[in-house]
């Protein structure tokens, strides 16, 4: 269990959606002092379903929460790849301790975010609506300046502000790329109707589109559609501009795709669109500042940002009172520079090749999914209906749907176990 150290170094985490509490709720049982920073000015309950896979149930289970989280789990039944008339031609079944394209665990965002702020202890000081506009480091500490408060000083920063992170942007520019995968992707709540079941609906058509439905536990249905295109600064766009070029990419695709867009106008504030990118950041550490999560690894939708969110948020916090034990053994608890840098580089040798492997989509993998022409769709359809028939079922999940490889060994960290 933790030693209480003379000093409690002290962190501040920023953003508070998965990565963000996660690393906190380490953190703070470990022996730091944590403030937890985000910039929505209330905790955010919308995002549609993610995925818990592997190693991520794992970390789940550490912290006691799983029980919790299979309470509230949306639902879905598996995979259906169906054609035009809605008839499926490739199932995948949801099914226990496998991950196929509907995971063991799929929740809504909001909700899973919910629930890991809500097991964070009073000790942990949240703050909502504000936001880091700059940090300098000395050999002692960091130096932060915010949006709206005034400065302060603390021994780390962890930044888990998501993919298009604004501290990443200031401290990291340089070290950091984005690879364009070719599709933008929206997404949006839709009215449940009777013909619905609960099932992920995925359907293909021709000129690079696809569209799908599943479900929630929340009595309606969450729908997306993406296309294939090059980057045209869609995702900028107002979100009236975007509905109209999105209807009329859709002309003519056929299944549900007029009822999506439909109910994608009729709720527009749950609607929002996504670049498919990869943000590559060459080192994920400068210091006393960390990246972790989509801050340091982001693309999407890979099905695998959750759950490299959850193990990483566990090792870096793992790592991190490795080290302050040892300071608190040889000292008074201060964290040295070259403590921190130890803690991060431990971190990104585990997490390094996992992230890279779970979020590299293949070259022109998103674009495959999106084939233009008649044959092309025709070709997708085959390869799905062989990857869904037994025995190929169980291989192609292990190896082709889900792209978990170099999975690290979980360290056993005593201080991050509830159970
Ligand atoms: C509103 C929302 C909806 C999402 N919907 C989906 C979805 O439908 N499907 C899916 O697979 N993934 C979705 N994601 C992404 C998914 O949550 C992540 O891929 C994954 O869980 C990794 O989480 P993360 O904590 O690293 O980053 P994110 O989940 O992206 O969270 C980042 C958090 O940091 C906050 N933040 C941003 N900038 C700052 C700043 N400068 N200072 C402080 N805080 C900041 C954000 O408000 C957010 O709460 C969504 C994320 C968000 C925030």
């Amino acid at each position: 269990m933790p030693t209480t150290p003379h000093h409690r170094p002290r962190v501040l985490v920023t953003g508070a959606s998965i990565a963000g509490p996660t690393v906190a709720w380490g953190l703070d049982r470990s022996g730091f002092d944590v403030t937890l920073l985000e910039r929505s000015p209330e905790q955010r309950t919308t995002g549609q379903n993610i995925d818990i896979r592997g190693l991520g149930r794992d970390v789940l289970r550490r912290m006691g929460l799983r029980d919790t989280v299979m309470q509230h789990l949306t639902g879905e039944e598996g995979t259906r790849f169906v054609g035009e008339d809605g008839t499926p031609y490739a199932v995948f079944p949801r099914a226990e301790g496998e991950d196929g394209p509907t995971a063991e665990i799929e929740i809504l965002r909001g909700t899973f975010a919910g629930i890991l702020v809500d097991a964070l202890p009073d000790s942990i000081e949240r703050r909502y609506g504000d936001f880091v506009v700059g940090a300098e480091q000395d050999d002692s500490g960091v130096r932060v300046r915010y949006d709206r408060g005034a400065p302060e000083r603390f021994d780390l920063v962890v930044v888990a502000e998501g993919r298009s992170s604004r501290t990443r942007r200031i401290l990291f520019a340089d070290e950091t790329e984005y690879r364009d995968f070719g599709v933008s992707i929206a997404y949006g709540t839709i009215d449940r109707t009777p013909e619905d079941v609960d099932h992920w609906d995925w359907y293909t058509a021709t000129r690079g589109r696809v569209a799908s439905v599943r479900p929630d536990n929340e009595g309606t249905i969450r729908a997306s559609m993406s296309f294939e295109s090059e980057p045209m600064g869609f995702e900028r766009l107002p979100v009236d501009v975007q509905l109209s070029i999105l209807r009329e990419r859709f002309r003519g695709a056929g299944w549900q795709s007029e009822r999506i867009l439909d109910g994608f106008a009729a709720r527009s504030d749950e609607f929002y669109t996504q670049r498919m990118e990869q943000v590559v950041v060459s080192r994920w550490s400068t210091g006393r500042v960390v990246l972790l999560g989509d801050a340091a690894w982001g693309s999407g939708p890979t099905g695998m940002g959750t759950t490299l969110s959850l193990v990483g948020a566990h090792v870096l916090a793992g790592e991190l009172a490795r080290e302050l034990a040892r300071a608190v053994q040889d000292g008074d608890g201060t964290l040295t520079a070259t403590a921190v840098s130890r803690a991060a580089g431990q971190y990104e040798g585990l997490l390094r090749g996992y992230a890279d492997s779970a979020q590299g989509l293949p070259r022109g993998g998103a674009r495959l999914m999106h084939p233009s022409s008649r044959l092309g769709v025709r070709a997708v359809q085959t390869a799905l209906r062989i990857a869904a028939s037994a025995p190929v079922r169980r291989f192609a999940q292990a190896n082709l749907l889900t792209s978990e490889k170099h999975v690290p060994v979980l360290p056993q960290y005593p201080t991050l176990q509830v159970v």
